[in-house]
C-alpha cells in the first residue's frame, strides 16, 4: 500500500480507498501557496489582466498636448478619428468608441458631443445612429485574438505566426490605381505613356472615399493604427491606417510600428557609429521612447482599407471590382476590392516617392544593408529579384528590404519591418527570415497541415506569392535605428530569364543610370505546362509602379549622389544561367551570395574585367568561391547561336524600351544624357 504526499491513497486494489486528510480537524489543504485575492470567479478573472491603454507616439518631444490630462488626450483623439470616417451619410464624423464592440466601453466621442455616455449593447442598423467601435493601435497578442476570433481563415501555425488569407487578391493590382488629378499635379506628377499614374478627378475620388467610409462605419468595430514613416526624424510622416481586418492593422504594426522599447537603443553597431550617424539620430528615432509617448495629433496622412468590398462599376474611371485610389491634395487613400496588405505599405511608399524629392531627398525602391566597417549597400530591383533576401545578410547589419530615403545625411528607411517571399524559403538557404517567422509575424497565403499547423513553404495552391511580414528586430542583425551614411555600392538585381546578362557586371555611372531607368527584370511566364517564353518588364527606377515624378527626376538625383559620394554599380543578374528558362537554370543562391560578398569586401573593384559584345558590360575573370566558367554566360551555354540569338533579342527589348526616354535631359549639362544613350546596348559590336 503506497499514500501519496497528499495522503491519498493509490492502492490499486482498493479503488474506493477514502481520501485521508491530515491533522487540522479534517479540514483538506492545498498547501502551494496563498489563496487567491477574489471571492468569485469573475473577480478572479478581473485579476489576470492590468489595465493600460494603447498609448499613442508623439510628434516631436514637447507637443501641443505635452501638458494636457489623459481624459483630455484620450477624448481628442477619438475627436480625431470620429473625424477621419466623417461621411454625408450623417454630415459628421461617427459616435466613436473606444475598444472592442464584445467587451467594455470605454469611452465615446462625436464631433459634436464631447461628454462621455454609454455605448448601447445593441446596436442599430442606420448608419447615421451607430456607434463606431474603434480597436486603436491594439498590440500583436491582441490582434492575435481579434483575428482568430473574429476572421475565418486565421490560424497560428507552429512557429507561432498568424497564418490568414488576403482573399481573391495575391498581389498588388497595378492596373485598378488611380492618382487625382487637379491643378497642382496636373504639372508636377508623370501622366500618359508609361506612368502608373492613371488619372481620375477629384469628384469620384469623393465617391470612392464614400464608399469605403461608408462599408467602414457600418461595421461593429474597425482597426485604426497611427504610426509614422521614415526614421529619418527630421523627414518622418503620421500616418493613419483605418482598416476592418486584425491581419491588416497587424501588418502596418510589423511594417511601421511605434515601438515604446529603450533597449533597441543599446545595439553594437549604433554606438560605433554613433559618431557618423551624429546627424540623424541624437536620441530620437521613428519609434518614440515612453517620454514621448503622447498626442499624435492630425495625421499627415490617411489609408481607408475598405479591402473586402468592392468599388462600384458603374462609377467613372472604375474598370474592375478594385480600386487604389490616391489624392494627394487630400493626403488620403482608398483601398476598395483588395485585400492584399503588400497595396498599403505600397501606397505609402508612392506618397513617399512624391513627398521626398520635395524636399531634394531620393526615395529608393531597395534593400539596404550595412558591413561592419560601416559601408552601406543598396539592392534596387523589381519584385522578386532577390531585395528582401540578398539584403538579410547573416554578416551584415540590415537597414531595410525595400524602402528607402537617400538624403544629404544618408540612408534611412521608411519602415520598420520586413515583407518576404516565402515560396520555396528554407532554413539551409535563408536562415534569418526562417526564423522571423515565429509569434508576431504574419503569414500570408500560405498552405500548412491543419493538425500540426507546420507551414509547407513549398505548396503554391493558394499563391506563388506567399509572403511573411515580420517587424525588423526579428532580424538578429537589424541595424536600429534604421539608418546609415551615404551607399558604397549601388547593386541593380535583375532576374534574366533569357540567361544571357552576367551573373555581374561593374557599371560605369552612365550605365548605372542608363539599366536604373530601364529596370529591366524577365520571370517565367507562369508555372503551366508549354509557357517556356520568359517576359521582360521594364519599370523605370525598378519601381515604376511607385514614382510619381518623371524617371528623370529620380535618375537624375542617384546620378549626382553616387557622383558625390563615389559610389559604385553594379549589375547583378539572379536569374538564369547556362539557357533561357526551361532549358537553363536559376544562378544557384550562394554563388551570388558570393557575388554580393566580393562586392561588398572590395575585392571585386580590383578584379581583372573585360567587355561582353551588345551590351558592353565589364565582367569579371574571376570570384572566390563562384566557378570562373560562370562569369561570362555564352560559356555556359551548348547552343552558341541560340545564345546569340537570345542576347539580339533581349538588347532590341532595350532599346525599344528607351525610346521612351531619349527626348529627356538628365542633370545640369547634356553630357550625362549623352553618355547615358549611349551606355545602352550596341549592335555595331557583334560580328555576324
Ligand atoms: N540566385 C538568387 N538570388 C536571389 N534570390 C534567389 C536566387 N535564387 C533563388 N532566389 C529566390 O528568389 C526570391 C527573391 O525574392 P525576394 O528576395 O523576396 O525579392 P524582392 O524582395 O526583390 O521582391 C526568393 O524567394 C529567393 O529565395
Ligand atoms: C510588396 C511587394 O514588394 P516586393 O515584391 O518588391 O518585395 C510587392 O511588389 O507587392
Ligand atoms: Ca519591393
Ligand atoms: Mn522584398
Amino acid at each position: 500500500m503506497a499514500a501519496n504526499g497528499n495522503g491519498v491513497s493509490t492502492t490499486p486494489k482498493s479503488p474506493l480507498a477514502r481520501i485521508q486528510t491530515q491533522k487540522n480537524g479534517g479540514i483538506c489543504h492545498d498547501d502551494s501557496g496563498k489563496p487567491v485575492k477574489a471571492q468569485t470567479i469573475d473577480e478572479l478573472h478581473s485579476l489576470q489582466r492590468k489595465r493600460s491603454a494603447p498609448t499613442t507616439p508623439l510628434d516631436g518631444v514637447q507637443g501641443a498636448f505635452a501638458t494636457i490630462s489623459e481624459d483630455e488626450r484620450q477624448r481628442q483623439q477619438l475627436q480625431s478619428i470620429s473625424a477621419s470616417l466623417a461621411s454625408l451619410t450623417r454630415g459628421t464624423g461617427p459616435k466613436v468608441v473606444r475598444g472592442d464592440p464584445a467587451g467594455k466601453v470605454q469611452s465615446v466621442s462625436h464631433v459634436a458631443h464631447h461628454h462621455h455616455i454609454e455605448a448601447p449593447t445593441i446596436s442599430v442598423s442606420d448608419s447615421s445612429l451607430k456607434f463606431t467601435h474603434v480597436l486603436y493601435n491594439l498590440s500583436p497578442a491582441e490582434l492575435y485574438e481579434q483575428a482568430i476570433k473574429y476572421e475565418k481563415g486565421s490560424f497560428i501555425t507552429s512557429t507561432g505566426a498568424l497564418a490568414t488569407l488576403s482573399g481573391a487578391k495575391t498581389g498588388r493590382s497595378p492596373r485598378d490605381k488611380r492618382v487625382v488629378i487637379d491643378d497642382t499635379t496636373q504639372d508636377e506628377l508623370w501622366w500618359g505613356k508609361g506612368s502608373p499614374n492613371i488619372e481620375m478627378d477629384e469628384h469620384t475620388f469623393m465617391v470612392n472615399r464614400e464608399r469605403a467610409v461608408d462599408y467602414l462605419n457600418s461595421l461593429d468595430k474597425v482597426f485604426v493604427n497611427d504610426q509614422f514613416l521614415n526614421w529619418d526624424p527630421q523627414n518622418r510622416i503620421k500616418v493613419r491606417i483605418v482598416s476592418a481586418r486584425a491581419y491588416h492593422s497587424l501588418f502596418m504594426h510589423n511594417m511601421s510600428k511605434p515601438i515604446p522599447d529603450k533597449s533597441l537603443y543599446r545595439c553594437r553597431i549604433y554606438v560605433k557609429l554613433s559618431v557618423q550617424l551624429d546627424n540623424w539620430v541624437g536620441d530620437r528615432c521613428i519609434r518614440p521612447t515612453p517620454e514621448e509617448l503622447e498626442n499624435f495629433g492630425t495625421p499627415d496622412f490617411t489609408i481607408y482599407n475598405a479591402g473586402q468590398f468592392p468599388c462600384n462599376r458603374y462609377t467613372h474611371y472604375m474598370t474592375s471590382s478594385t480600386s487604389i485610389d490616391l489624392n494627394l491634395a487630400r493626403r488620403e487613400m482608398v483601398i476598395l476590392g483588395t485585400q492584399y496588405a503588400g497595396e498599403m505599405k505600397k501606397g505609402l511608399f508612392s506618397v513617399m516617392h512624391y513627398l521626398m524629392p520635395m524636399r531634394q531627398i531620393l526615395s529608393l525602391h531597395s534593400g539596404c544593408n550595412m558591413g561592419k566597417d560601416g559601408d552601406v549597400a543598396l539592392f534596387f530591383g523589381l519584385s522578386g529579384t532577390g531585395k528582401t533576401t540578398l539584403s538579410t545578410d547573416h554578416n551584415r547589419y540590415l537597414i531595410g528590404d525595400d524602402e528607402h530615403c537617400w538624403s544629404d545625411n544618408g540612408v534611412s528607411n521608411i519602415e520598420g519591418g520586413c515583407y518576404a517571399k516565402c515560396i520555396d524559403l528554407s532554413r539551409e538557404k535563408e536562415p534569418d527570415i526562417w526564423n522571423a517567422i515565429k509569434f508576431g509575424t504574419v503569414l500570408e497565403n500560405v498552405v500548412f497541415d491543419e493538425h500540426t499547423r507546420e507551414v509547407d513553404y513549398g505548396d503554391k495552391s493558394v499563391t506563388e506569392n506567399t509572403r511573411a511580414a515580420y517587424p525588423i528586430e526579428y532580424i538578429p542583425n537589424a541595424k536600429i535605428p534604421c539608418v546609415g551614411p551615404h551607399p558604397k555600392n549601388v547593386i541593380l538585381l535583375a532576374c534574366d530569364a533569357f540567361g544571357v546578362l552576367p551573373p555581374v557586371s561593374k557599371l560605369s555611372l552612365a550605365q548605372t543610370m542608363y539599366h536604373f531607368i530601364s529596370g529591366y527584370t524577365a520571370l517565367v511566364a507562369g508555372t503551366e505546362d508549354g509557357i517556356k517564353e520568359p517576359t521582360a518588364t521594364f519599370s523605370a527606377c525598378f519601381g515604376a509602379a511607385f514614382i510619381m515624378l518623371h524617371p528623370t527626376k529620380y535618375a537624375a538625383m542617384l546620378a549626382e549622389k553616387m557622383q558625390k559620394h563615389g559610389a559604385t554599380g553594379w549589375l547583378v543578374n539572379t536569374g538564369w544561367s547556362g539557357g533561357s528558362y526551361g532549358s537553363g537554370n536559376r544562378i544557384k543562391l550562394p554563388y551570388t551570395r558570393k557575388i554580393i560578398d566580393a562586392i561588398h569586401s572590395g575585392s571585386l573593384l580590383n578584379a581583372t574585367y573585360h567587355k561582353t559584345e551588345v551590351f558592353g558590360l565589364d565582367i569579371p575573370t574571376e570570384i572566390e568561391g563562384v566557378p570562373s566558367e560562370i562569369l561570362h554566360p555564352e560559356n555556359t551555354w551548348a547552343d552558341k547561336k541560340a545564345y546569340k540569338e537570345t542576347l539580339l533579342k533581349l538588347a532590341g527589348l532595350f532599346k525599344k524600351n528607351f525610346e521612351t526616354f531619349t527626348n529627356y535631359k538628365i542633370g545640369k549639362d547634356n553630357k550625362l544624357t549623352e553618355e547615358i544613350l549611349a551606355a545602352g546596348p550596341n549592335f555595331q559590336f557583334l560580328e555576324q
